[in-house]
């Protein structure tokens, strides 16, 4: 992703220092910080406080934070601790228990004084892999958008409408719902993408400061206009991203996007999810059932943080003091609202043959 025409991932290795660093999200649009991450209460902190967030970003993150671990003391009692001190950090997104057991199921078979190196290497693997894995995302839903594009007037947009940010800045470079959107945007097909708020963190934010850096035209809008715009024929796509995604194809992602599911599937238009298949978890059938929902700080909903009239960045509360509010992070949209999921491997039907026809290993793995 370029930032004044300079390329960054969302994290990197800094050799200089000897440190991994990050872009802290938390006060993204309005101020870009770079932090290092020096510690593991530092790669707590940043998975939980969404200084580093999108699945596959927390996922990467999870693995810089083994290696660390593995840096500081490389015994099966240190690797386990770090495993849980870290997979508890937040529950939904199952790319961060995916690293950490892609990493101890590595380390476990080497010689202590071989881990840390070890380590440090596969966590750069899987940064480097998830930057491949978004980009073919992106090619084959660029062929999705083609599609659409090829059936309206000359110049005109296809229209997309995205929840949440599963951007750039939700991964290590790329995203994936933004990754179609990049790359039809180079490809010379005029786009134009509702940006839903995505309320309560305002994560549309990040989505719009992204589309902007990149040039692709949008428009920011509440996280309840997109049912109206559908009805009024302004939506030709929906595209979102996941957190978790199951075998049948159920597929968790930020709360509000089985709300556009449904008023996706009452218009007749298209719904979308990008699927790295790191985020594919073949345990769980009944995403509704058996999905864990994150619950966040009621203080993310009765408040609100923005730029102040001083020009910090500050927040306001929202609600009349005592007021309780509920913040359950995620929600599950069934499969039988989802019309495909865009893998790196190709476009599958939201269903257990669809995965398992893309991902035959697994498939076999189950059975
Ligand atoms: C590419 S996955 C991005 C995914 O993660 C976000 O959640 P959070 O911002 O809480 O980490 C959101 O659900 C996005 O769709």
């Amino acid at each position: 992703m370029k930032i004044d025409g300079t390329h960054y991932r969302s994290l990197w290795w800094n050799a200089e220092r000897d440190v991994l660093e990050i872009i802290d999200q938390r006060w993204l649009p309005h101020d870009f910080r770079v932090i290092p991450v020096a510690t593991m209460q530092d790669f707590a902190d940043a998975i939980y406080e969404m200084r580093v967030r999108g699945a596959p970003l927390i996922g990467a993150t999870a693995a810089y934070g083994m290696a660390l671990a593995m840096r500081e003391d490389p015994s099966d009692a240190n690797m386990d601790a770090a495993w849980t001190f870290l997979e508890k950090t937040r529950p939904t997104a199952i790319n961060l228990r995916w690293a950490l057991d892609r990493c101890r199921a590595a380390l476990r078979p080497l010689p202590q004084g071989e881990r840390a190196t070890a380590a440090h290497a596969l966590a750069a693997e899987i940064a480097d892999e998830d930057v491949e894995i978004n980009r073919r995302i992106g090619a084959h839903g660029l062929e999705i958008i083609r599609e659409i594009a090829a059936k309206k007037p000359a110049g005109e947009p296809v229209r997309l409408l995205t929840h949440c940010n599963a951007g750039w800045l939700a991964t290590v470079d790329w995203g994936t719902a933004t990754s179609p959107m990049y790359q039809a945007h180079e490809a010379g097909i005029p786009l134009h993408v509702w940006v839903d708020e995505t309320r309560p963190r305002n994560q549309g934010a990040l989505t719009a400061w992204e589309l902007g850096s990149h040039g692709v035209p949008h428009t920011y809008i509440t996280d309840n206009a997109g049912g109206h715009l559908m009805q009024h024929g302004l939506v030709d796509m929906v595209i979102t991203g996941t957190d978790r995604t199951t075998r049948q194809g159920d597929v968790c992602n930020k709360i509000g996007t089985y709300l556009k599911a449904l008023a996706a599937r009452d218009n007749g238009v298209p719904f979308y999810v990008a699927l790295p298949s790191p985020t594919i978890d073949w345990t769980v059938g009944d995403g509704v059932a058996e999905i864990p929902i994150e619950e966040r700080n009621a203080r993310e909903v009765t408040h609100i943080q923005g730029v102040t009239d001083e020009g910090g960045i500050g927040h306001v509360r929202v609600t009349p003091e005592g007021t309780e509010g509920g913040n359950p992070a995620f929600d599950v949209t069934p499969h039988r609202l989802v019309t495909g999921l865009i893998t790196e491997r190709g476009v599958c039907d939201a269903s257990e043959e669809g995965l398992s026809g893309l991902f035959p290993e697994h498939a076999q793995a189950a059975e």
